[in-house]
C-alpha cells in the first residue's frame, strides 16, 4: 500500500520540502522526502528506528546541511534565511536545558533577557498555558519530569513561535504527565500555529496528530490524514456459527469483490471495499448463512504501521 496525498491542500503551508536527500558517505539517510505542514495541523513523523526521523528534524533546523533538496518555511528558502526563520520557531528535540536552582519563572525571566522583549505578562501567559502558573516560584529541581518537559514548551512558546518541533515530547514521563502534554499538544497547533512530532508511540500519534507520514530507509511510504490511514486498513468482522464458519469462509473468497478472508478469534476478517455490510450479509442469506454480527473495525495506526513498514520495530 502505497499513499501520498501531499498535493492536498487546505490551509497555509508553513513548511514545504522538496527532493529532501541526505547522504552520509554512501548510505542515502533520507531520500527525495516531500512533505509539506499547514498552519493548524498537527503533523506526525514516524519510522523504525534508523529511518531518518533525526536526520530529517536536523536538516529542518539548519543543523544538518542535505546533499540536495529544498526547504521552505514560512514560504522563505531555509538554506538562505537561517536566522529569520529560526527565530519563528520553537524546538523542543532533546531534553530542555535549564538552570536547577531557579524557580520555572526566573528560568523563563533568564531566557527572556537573553531573546530579548519579553515581558513579565508574556511570562505570565505561557506559563498559565502550560498549567505551571502556581508551581512557577519552585525550583526547576523540585519539578517532575512532566512539569520539565511543560516547562520547556512554555520556553518554546515565549518566542510565539509559529512552527513548534518536538521530538519524542513524552518520553520518560508518567502516564499523568504524557496525557498533559498530549492534551496540550492540539492546543498547540489550534493557536494558529503547526505543529511538527516526531514520536515512535503510534498510539500518540494516533491521538494528536491530523496528519502522519511514514518513513522507513529514508522514503516515505505514507502520508496521510491518520483518519484516511486507519479507514484504509478498514475491514468487516463477520461472526458465524462455527459449523457455519468453513461454508461462509467459501461463499465470501468466491466474492470477485472480497480481497482477503481470514479466521481470527471466532470471527471471519473480510477485507472488502467499505460499506459492503449489506452486500456480504446477502450474499451469505442466499446461501442459508445468518450471520449474527457484521461490524466494520478500523485498523489502529500501528496495524497500518507494521503493515508498511513490514512489521519492523518502531522503538
Ligand atoms: N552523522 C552520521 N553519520 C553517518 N551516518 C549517520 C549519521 N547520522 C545518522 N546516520 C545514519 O542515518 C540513518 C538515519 O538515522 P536517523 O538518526 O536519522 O534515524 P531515526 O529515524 O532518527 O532513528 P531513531 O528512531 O533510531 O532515532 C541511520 O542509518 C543512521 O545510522
Amino acid at each position: 500500500m502505497s499513499l501520498d496525498n501531499s498535493s492536498r491542500s487546505n490551509g497555509d503551508v508553513i513548511l514545504r520540502t522538496s527532493g529532501l536527500t541526505k547522504y552520509f558517505g554512501t548510505l542515502a539517510a533520507v531520500k527525495n522526502l516531500n512533505l509539506e505542514l499547514r498552519k493548524g495541523e498537527v503533523f506526525g513523523f514516524l519510522g523504525p528506528n534508523g529511518a531518518g526521523k533525526s536526520t530529517t528534524v536536523g536538516m529542518l533546523l539548519g543543523l544538518i546541511a542535505p546533499t540536495a533538496g529544498d526547504i521552505e518555511i514560512f514560504g522563505l528558502k531555509l538554506e538562505e534565511n537561517r536566522w529569520p526563520i529560526l527565530r519563528r520557531i520553537g524546538a523542543i528535540i532533546e531534553e530542555p536545558a535549564f538552570y536547577p536552582y531557579l524557580s520555572g519563572w526566573d528560568n523563563l525571566e533568564a531566557l527572556g533577557k537573553a531573546i530579548g522583549g519579553v515581558t513579565d505578562s508574556k511570562i505570565k501567559d505561557v506559563l498559565e498555558r502550560v498549567n505551571l502558573l502556581d508551581r512557577s516560584k519552585d525550583r526547576y529541581q523540585t519539578y517532575s519530569m512532566g512539569m520539565k518537559q511543560r516547562l520547556g514548551i512554555a520556553a518554546a512558546l515565549v518566542r510565539d513561535p509559529e512552527l513548534i518541533i518536538l521530538d519524542e515530547p513524552t518520553n520518560g514521563l508518567d502516564p499523568a504527565g504524557t496525557k498533559e502534554i498530549r492534551d496540550l499538544i492540539p492546543e498547540l497547533a489550534h493557536e494558529n500555529r503547526a505543529v511538527f512530532l516526531c514520536s515512535h508511540l503510534l498510539h500518540e500519534v494516533e491521538l494528536v496528530c491530523d496528519r502522519v507520514a511514514i518513513i522507513k530507509k529514508g522514503t516515505m511510504i505514507a502520508n496521510a490524514p491518520v483518519r484516511e490511514l486507519v479507514t484504509t486498513g478498514q475491514v468487516l468482522q463477520v461472526r458465524v456459527t462455527d459449523a457455519d464458519s468453513l461454508a461462509a469462509s467459501e461463499v465470501l473468497k468466491g466474492l470477485p469483490w472480497i480481497r482477503s478472508v481470514k479466521s481470527e478469534n471466532g470471527y471471519l476478517i473480510v477485507d472488502a471495499p467499505k460499506e459492503s455490510g449489506a452486500p456480504v450479509n446477502k450474499a451469505l442469506a442466499e446461501k442459508n448463512i445468518f450471520a449474527s454480527e457484521i461490524v466494520p473495525h478500523m485498523a489502529s495506526l500501528e496495524d497500518i504501521f507494521l503493515e508498511l513498514t513490514g512489521g519492523e520495530s518502531h522503538v
